[in-house]
């Protein structure tokens, strides 16, 4: 069964808009645990407009389960603050600068041999490493041979297609699955699952490890309450 690591950006960002500590992230992060979440993902970007850099500090020092750190390794404060963790893994994505969320995953034959470095840097501090990409056969051809442990497919496509054919929408992720099985890569996966669209992927995709889900858990939450929340995501992914 896939593991659910919840993102708790979007705590962060509520936690900003007024300057306080309400929410308490440290206290949702260990909630997210209590409640069955297997791992924390952050994704911290430049401008701290959510998840600062302290937080990661303090969230590494109590929780219990994987911290998943994602972000944008041209950053040398990123890198820094990695390495300084030293979480269960970390997970490369390419963001430009000022962008809203994350919008698309690496071009690993361009940019093979920069990763690789990447990916040695962090494998050599002990660090679990995970390349955000589409689901293209080539990337994650190119992914395998940066040595990274794990690619995470990044499933907006998927989630936008779903509503209108799923089956035509899921059908390039097992593409890349069967493609990422045969290398020997891990497979993480993310971005806008939800509680409507996540069994169905969860179910199709052979040997899915991780899911990291953050906006529409949270929003979820709201309605659901967080605890009863995570526990239907986590029955979503039984399968
Ligand atoms: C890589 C990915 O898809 C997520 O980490 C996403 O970027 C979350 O970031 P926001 O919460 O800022 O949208
Ligand atoms: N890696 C994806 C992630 O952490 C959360 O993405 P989203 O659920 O906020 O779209």
């Amino acid at each position: 069964m896939a593991k659910l690591s919840v993102n708790i950006n979007k705590i962060a960002t509520l936690r900003n808009s007024r300057g306080g500590n309400n929410p308490d992230l440290i206290k949702v992060a260990l909630d997210c645990e209590r409640f069955g979440a297997e791992g924390i993902t952050v994704h911290p970007r430049p401008d701290e407009r959510h998840i600062r850099y302290q937080d990661v500090f303090d969230l590494k020092s109590v929780i219990s389960t994987e911290l998943n750190i994602e972000g944008n390794c041209r950053e040398q404060k990123f890198i820094d603050l990695v390495l300084a963790n030293a979480p269960a893994q970390v997970t490369l994505v390419p963001d430009s600068e000022g962008q809203i969320t994350s919008n698309h995953g690496w071009d690993t034959v361009t940019h093979q041999t920069y990763l690789k470095e990447m990916v040695s840097l962090f494998q050599g501090a002990g660090i679990r490493v995970s390349i955000f990409v589409d689901p293209v056969r080539d990337m994650i051809e190119a992914a395998q041979q940066t040595g990274t442990d794990r690619i995470e497919l990044y499933t907006e496509a998927y989630a936008a297609g779903y509503k209108g054919d799923k089956v035509k929408a899921i059908a390039p992720y097992i593409q890349a699955a069967h493609t990422a099985n045969k290398l020997g890569l891990g497979i993480n996966a993310g971005h806008d699952l939800d509680l409507e669209n996540l069994k169905y992927f969860a179910s199709s995709i052979p040997n899915l490890l991780e899911v990291s889900i953050g906006h529409a858990l949270i929003s979820d939450a709201i309605y659901l309450g967080l605890e009863n929340t995570i526990q239907l995501y986590t029955r979503q992914l039984s399968v």
